[in-house]
């Protein structure tokens, strides 16, 4: 693959103890150039998009609260709304529509309904934690041949649907396995043959399901590719198309904050070993909150992932293992006067990292906040604990087996840090039951953790090749259950695909702790989806992740 052409080579760049041997490696640098230097915003515009939100906004209010609409439309309705982006508007109004629908629901009711309405209804159902059975679908299985019948095949937006629908699956749901198979070969089939908006939808949908993929990309994307459904009603349309223009301006805004703090921290002086990725770094922010409040939370968590990404670079790409001991042991001291025992090159780091989380402790939620960030500390402190025990591996050349391996990959994936950082900044969470809740391990957590592991591993294990020297799960598992390649591969994916199911199942309505709490979780493993689905379009970011920041942040919003 020609992206993933880059100079990773053991280089002996020093001899002596002054000059260090190190594991360097020449990543491919950033692709923005000044391109992102001048962003522009207007508050004065912003605040107009607000103004213009707020009739819609109650138009729509009463739209779908409204008894006399007709069942399915409304939640055709309430899915635009959804994939607009804009259920956190409406939150009440929906889940006290959803609960009465789905109360009176009864199978008999899908008897005469087709594929498109019944996934759309499925979809709406999930997406918002209501478990409709998918023997919703049994009435499209011939149940002779066990196969899928003909005639839905030529109904391409049903198939898309279904396609969709399927990706909400869990564990047991076989006919959910056996429809994603089907739709997305049949979708497969036919793309070439679309043309217009269903195109543009079946293309996108193959290359990223919506409900695995950037949600504010998507919600984007759906606002291009589904004109029909976004001009229904005026008031959606209109409420979208303010709302999008809105989020744009604050999104560069949030841009400029950080590709400044970037710059003013000098990191391409004092780490020009570690990879130039700022708006992609962004991007991880924007996946992980949506909504316009958490605009600061986004800023936070960007400059936490820079920090991470460094400190990634650091372990597994240039520091030696004496250093990477120091720096270890300095961040589980997380005190400046640890700082005397570092190389010179690594003490502006380390000062960053301490300054940052004071910083920070300004800006958090009054309530909690000691503890918010006290567990933020230490999964950063875990982190590092985590980098360097993959580093001890790799210098010693001593190989783990998978399952020890993966006890510290879990933590490697950094997802505890983000998720905990994501917390910090949930005004509106109870910190003590949320902090509770992650104590015990959560399977939603765990889960995509999991699945940020994998995918990373499983897409990135040939290109790391000498580097990582087989302290990834590809090859601890080959090696722990005397396995090739090829094998090893696909169980893996398959256990990708079932860290899926149980975050999904995980997303159910639950009583155990608020759903607000899951969001972030989920959308992490959606980005991850994103990144690692084909490549890693993180450190190679050409074609997809420069699209996706280019269409948030540059391209002008349509109107209709
Ligand atoms: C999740 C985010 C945005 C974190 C910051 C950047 C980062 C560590 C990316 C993964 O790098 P990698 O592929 O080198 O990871 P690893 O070294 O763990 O395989
Ligand atoms: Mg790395």
């Amino acid at each position: 693959m020609a992206t993933l052409e880059c100079n990773i080579t053991l280089k002996e760049n020093y001899k002596s103890t002054s000059n260090p041997v190190r594991p360097y490696v020449k990543f491919p640098p950033s692709i923005w150039g000044d391109r992102l230097m001048s962003l522009t915003f207007d508050h004065s515009e912003s605040h107009a998009y607000a103004i213009a939100m707020e009739q819609p906004k109650e138009e729509l209010k009463s739209l779908i609260i409204n008894p006399n609409m007709d069942s399915n439309e409304k939640l055709r309705l309430i899915n635009s709304v959804y994939r607009l982006g804009l259920r956190y508007l409406f939150e009440e109004q929906i889940e006290c529509q959803l609960d009465k629908l789905f109360t009176k629901l009864k199978m008999e009711d899908y008897d005469k309904a087709d594929l498109y309405t019944i996934s759309i209804n499925f979809q709406v159902f999930r997406q918002h934690g209501y478990k409709l059975s998918c023997d919703v679908f049994n009435k499209f299985k011939d149940s002779s041949s066990g196969k899928f019948k003909e005639y839905i095949t030529a109904d391409v937006r049903g198939m898309l649907n279904l396609y969709e629908a399927t990706q909400m699956c869990m564990r047991e749901e076989s006919i959910l396995d056996e429809a994603m198979a089907f739709t997305e070969a049949q979708l497969m089939g036919v793309v070439d043959t679309l043309e217009g908006n269903l195109l543009q939808q079946v293309k996108h949908a193959l290359r990223s399901p919506s409900h695995r993929g950037v949600q504010m990309v998507e919600t984007r994307l759906y606002f291009s590719n589904y004109k029909e459904e976004c001009s229904r009603y005026d008031s959606l349309l209109n409420l979208a198309n303010a709302h999008f223009n809105y989020l744009q301006l604050l999104h560069k805004e949030e841009l400029s904050t950080f590709i400044k703090w970037v710059k003013d921290m000098d990191f391409q002086k004092i780490t020009p070993y570690a990879r130039d990725r700022t708006p992609e770094l962004y991007l991880w922010a924007v996946g992980i909150f949506l909504e316009p409040h958490y605009s600061q939370a986004r800023i936070i968590i960007s400059k936490m992932a820079q920090l991470v990404l460094v400190l990634d670079d650091i372990y597994d790409a240039y520091g030696t293992i004496e250093e990477l001991r120091l720096l270890t042991d300095a961040i589980n001291r997380w005190e400046i006067s640890a700082m005397e025992q570092l190389p010179e090159y690594i003490k502006p780091l380390y000062k960053i990292i301490l300054n940052e989380l004071t910083e920070v402790e300004k800006q958090v939620p009054k309530e909690g906040r000691e503890n918010r960030v006290k567990a933020s500390k230490q999964a950063f402190q875990e982190l590092a604990r985590g980098y360097h025990q993959e580093a001890e591996w790799r210098y010693s050349k001593y190989v783990p087996s998978y399952q020890e391996y993966m006890k510290n990959g879990l933590i490697t994936s950094t997802y505890n840090v983000f998720s905990t950082y994501s917390l910090m900044n949930m005004d509106e969470i109870n910190s003590e039951e949320a902090l509770g809740w992650y104590k015990t391990h959560p399977n939603i957590l765990e889960a995509t953790k999991l699945l940020g592991r994998l995918y990373n591993d499983v897409t990135t294990f040939q290109f790391e090749g000498e580097r990582a020297q087989e302290v990834e799960s590809v090859h601890t598992y080959m090696k722990t259950f005397g396995l090739p390649e090829n094998v090893a591969v696909k169980e893996l994916k398959k256990m990708i695909e079932n860290a899926w199911k149980d975050i999904n199942n995980e997303c159910l309505k639950s009583t155990e702790v608020s759903m607000a709490l899951l969001v972030p979780v989920l959308n992490l493993a959606r980005i991850t989806d994103m990144v690692y689905r084909y490549n890693d379009r993180f450190t190679f970011p050409e074609e997809t992740t420069v699209e996706y920041v280019t269409l948030l942040v540059i391209t002008s919003v349509p109107m209709y």
